[in-house]
């Protein structure tokens, strides 16, 4: 085979690979390979055409813009082609593109010249979004039509869809602008935007995207504009095909801007290309702050004269260029899954990767997480992977790519023991409430139960005890912690404060000084507010603030340690999982021989007192009652019940007669009650728990008027996002008005959440919980009718 028939074969290979690219890319929203693969291919084939023009042909992907308008869609011809950009990887390619334009507008005699100031072109500099491309038509100041770019010259009918993009405007501010204005720009996704609605997607069991731009791209090309309207869209303007509108580009842009089109903040007009090398540094410094993604910069010859001189190529403008910065995805090989174990015992994969440069670092490792995200993935072992990297965020793999599956693949096992330790492994439960009911589902974590006999919980356990927020004892770093756990000088926190001098000057790294400068620190933090010693135990799902609410409200490590996780729950901001992390971490055996030797040792919080009256004033007897799971019984049958009997030693004497006379209370419930109630143990536990409210400070408030006045009386509500009519503080007023509790955090207790604009992670836990979510409109309307 000669040189010239094995070059034609690569080049009908790209086109054929660029294509199918292209319609996953354009067609689809879905590519399967990253940008920076692409762009190698692309590159690769335009080398191979220059070197070889014969074999340019004029359907090649390099001649012509890709993307085919899909026909679920009206086509829109676009009266000015839209364009691509011709794009620059390095510096020289830039200073050639300039000395290209000077060349033709015959501003340069010989290339020493390109420097010369009489000779420089003025540039303006622009972000290049990454979104995609939209052209949208005003007649009369009007909006009358929105496309994308598709082929270049037709384009999608999407005016539904970008009318409900929010900075968009309907309507033109000012009077002076032209009876037909057409403008073009990028759709896209903020970061922020797209950090909330993939956690909306995954919270709703829907695959989330793999990057803003497809994001954006799938939200708009939608042929339902209630789903775009959902999604979190800007529009940014670029340009113009309307003429006459100023002399330059950048003065044309700030007319359209007078009009209330949104065009970009950093937008700067510099003298030299040497201003745009410099313009590329700073926002390359500042790419990753930046809400958006971006993937370059874009150098634009600013008079519109000299545009017109310099014109056109087959695809793109010769007086423009992107500037493209390092890719934040790219493709790897998965080598292996390593599994670590942290504090709490989870068990987290990592993929140990073919080293690989992103977004300008080598990325060995990503996370994978839990074993959901690698079932959702679908990833294994030799798998090519897409690796994202979007600024200071761990890197990410979001995608697999299956068409460079190898036979020797291989699947992902969830460990079946501790890999550091050998223990026995456990799926975490979670627990939540649903209509009255407590329901228990499989978490995603899967955890080491040999809590801190494992020699990774133990170190980390250490870490996180004398962290300083924690204990805060200066001056034991993870190498020294790594030593005294392997020489077996600790296995517990409490063997901290029997270490002695001697065992410690002996360790490397210590000396005289440094040993007893150690014991002095640890004896010193013997004597630890209430809330950092609960925070320094490391229950699961207790940080500084939940460690607080504890300590305020129940005053005492006892009784921290005494509270049934049914009593937990009525403490505010403490969910039924939460309660039953902290119980069962107190009811394990090895963790409460560690609390008796913290007394032993004399280690105790120098703030115990008496319990603060925090309880939800167990907002109702009511409440109370739904705890017990009876079936048929929840909010509006307790509440009868409640009503009706008023203690726990009333309800439980109920005879079958009283049960079914109580009024509205169903059949059904009044047999589930009383089959209840006769359940053996049942009357114990349930005056157990009323005990220990009542020992704890809590008083029944759960008198028949109260209830009946306060119309939302036992609920808790939760405000998020921005509130339009209402500051946060009248709303909450008017909540606590009708006798809600208004909370900080979902969690299952809560009763309904009102979400304002831009509401994130509050919103998106309550649709996990399934909790009734408010606009602000419908609140309103509900305030107003309760209040009445
Ligand atoms: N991963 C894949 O499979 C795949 C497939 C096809 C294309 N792609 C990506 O798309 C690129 C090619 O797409 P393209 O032809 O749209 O070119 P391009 O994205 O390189 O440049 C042109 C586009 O830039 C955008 N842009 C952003 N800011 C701009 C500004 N200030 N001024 C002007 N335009 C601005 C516009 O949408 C315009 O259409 C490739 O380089 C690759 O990154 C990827
Ligand atoms: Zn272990």
């Amino acid at each position: 085979m000669n040189a010239k028939h094995t070059i034609a074969t690569r080049i009908a290979q790209l086109r054929a690979a660029i294509e199918q690219h292209d319609y996953n890319y354009y067609a689809l929203d879905a590519p399967t390979v990253p940008d920076s693969e692409y762009d190698r291919l692309f590159n690769e084939l335009r080398e191979l055409e220059q070197q070889h023009p014969e074999l340019i042909s004029a359907d090649s992907p390099t001649q012509r813009v890709s993307g085919q308008p899909l026909a679920a869609f009206k086509q829109v011809q676009h009266t000015v082609p839209m364009l691509s950009l011709g794009n620059a990887f390095a510096e020289e390619q830039v200073l050639e593109f300039a000395q290209r334009a000077q060349q033709a507008l015959g501003t340069e005699q010989d290339a020493d010249d390109l420097f010369a100031p009489e000779l420089s072109l003025e540039y303006c500099c622009e972000p290049k979004l990454d979104g995609l491309a939209v052209s949208i038509t005003y007649e009369n100041g009007m909006l009358v039509r929105a496309a994308t770019r598709g082929d270049g010259q037709t384009g999608e009918d999407i005016t539904a869809n970008v009318r409900t993009i929010r900075n968009v405007p309907l309507k033109l501010q000012g009077t002076d602008w032209p009876e037909l204005l057409e403008v073009r720009g990028e759709v896209y996704m903020p970061k922020a935007g797209f950090a909330e609605l993939n956690q909306r997607m995954l919270a709703t069991g829907q695959k989330p995207f793999a990057n803003p731009r497809n994001a954006a791209a799938g939200s708009l090309r939608q042929l339902d504009s209630k789903v775009t309207a959902s999604r979190p869209l800007e529009f940014c303007c670029y340009g113009t095909s309307t003429e006459g509108l100023a002399a330059q580009h950048s003065s044309t842009l700030q007319r359209l801007r007078q009009w209330g089109i949104m065009i970009s903040p950093e937008l700067k007009v510099v003298k030299d290309i040497q201003g745009c090398l410099a313009y590329y540094a700073d926002i390359g410094a500042r790419r990753m702050q930046l809400p958006y993604d971006i993937d370059g910069v874009v150098f634009k010859i600013n008079a519109l004269e000299q545009q017109r001189e310099l014109g056109f190529r087959a695809r793109e403008p010769r007086w423009a260029l992107a500037y493209k910065y390092a890719a934040q995805e790219e493709i790897t090989e998965l080598l292996d899954v390593e599994f670590q174990v942290g504090r709490t015992g989870a068990i987290t994969p990592v993929a140990r990767l073919k080293p690989v440069h992103v977004g300008g670092v080598m990325v060995a490792n990503a996370t994978l997480h839990n074993m959901d995200e690698v079932a959702r993935l679908g990833v294994m072992v030799g798998d090519s992977v897409i690796v994202r990297r979007a600024g200071d965020v761990i890197p990410q793999i979001t995608q697999v790519v299956l068409e460079r599956r190898p036979d020797n693949a291989r699947a992902i096992a969830t460990p079946t023991q501790c890999p550091v330790c050998g223990s026995r492994v456990e799926r975490t439960q979670l627990v939540r409430r649903s209509k009255g009911r407590e329901v228990i589902s499989e978490g995603a974590v899967w955890r080491c139960m040999g809590r801190l006999s494992c020699q990774a919980q133990l170190q980390q356990a250490l870490l996180h005890f004398v962290s300083r927020r924690a204990m805060d004892i200066d001056g034991l770093g993870e190498k020294i912690i790594e030593q005294l756990v392997t020489r077996e000088l600790v296995r517990s926190p409490a063997d901290l404060y029997r270490l002695t001098y001697e065992q410690v000057v002996e360790l490397d790294g210590f000396a005289d000084l440094s040993a007893r400068n150690l014991i002095s620190a640890i004896a010193k933090s013997k004597q630890p507010r209430l809330a950092r010693l609960i925070f320094a135990l490391g229950i699961p799902d207790v940080g500084e603030e939940t460690a607080k609410v504890l300590a305020r409200a129940l005053g005492s490590l006892a009784r921290v340690q005494q509270a049934y996780a049914q009593t937990l729950v009525w403490l505010p901001e403490i969910g039924a999982e939460v309660a039953h992390e902290i119980a069962s971490f107190f009811a394990d055996q090895h963790n409460q021989s560690v609390l008796r030797q913290f007394t032993e040792l004399q280690v105790q919080a120098s703030d115990e007192g008496q319990p603060a009256v925090e309880f939800q004033a167990c907002t109702t007897f009511a409440g109370f009652i739904e705890q017990f799971n009876i079936s048929g019984i929840a909010r509006t049958n307790a509440q009868r019940l409640a009503e009706h009997f008023q203690t726990v030693e009333a309800l439980f004497a109920a005879d079958w007669l009283t049960l079914n006379t109580i009024e509205r209370l169903p059949k059904k419930a009044a047999q589930a009650v009383q089959d209840f109630i006769q359940q053996a143990g049942q009357r114990e536990l349930a005056l157990r728990l009323e005990q220990q409210l009542l020992d704890f400070g809590m008083h029944w408030s759960c008198q028949r008027e109260q209830v009946q006045a306060a119309a939302l009386a036992g609920q808790t509500w939760v405000l998020t996002g921005t509130l339009e009519e209402l500051t946060r503080s009248q709303a909450k007023t008017r909540l606590e008005q009708l006798g809600a509790k208004v909370a900080g955090s979902v969690s299952a207790k809560t009763s309904c959440v009102v979400a304002g604009s831009s509401a994130g992670s509050k919103l998106s836990r309550a649709h996990e919980l399934a909790i009734p979510v408010l606009t602000e409109a419908e609140f309103l309307t509900q305030l107003a009718e309760l209040e009445q």
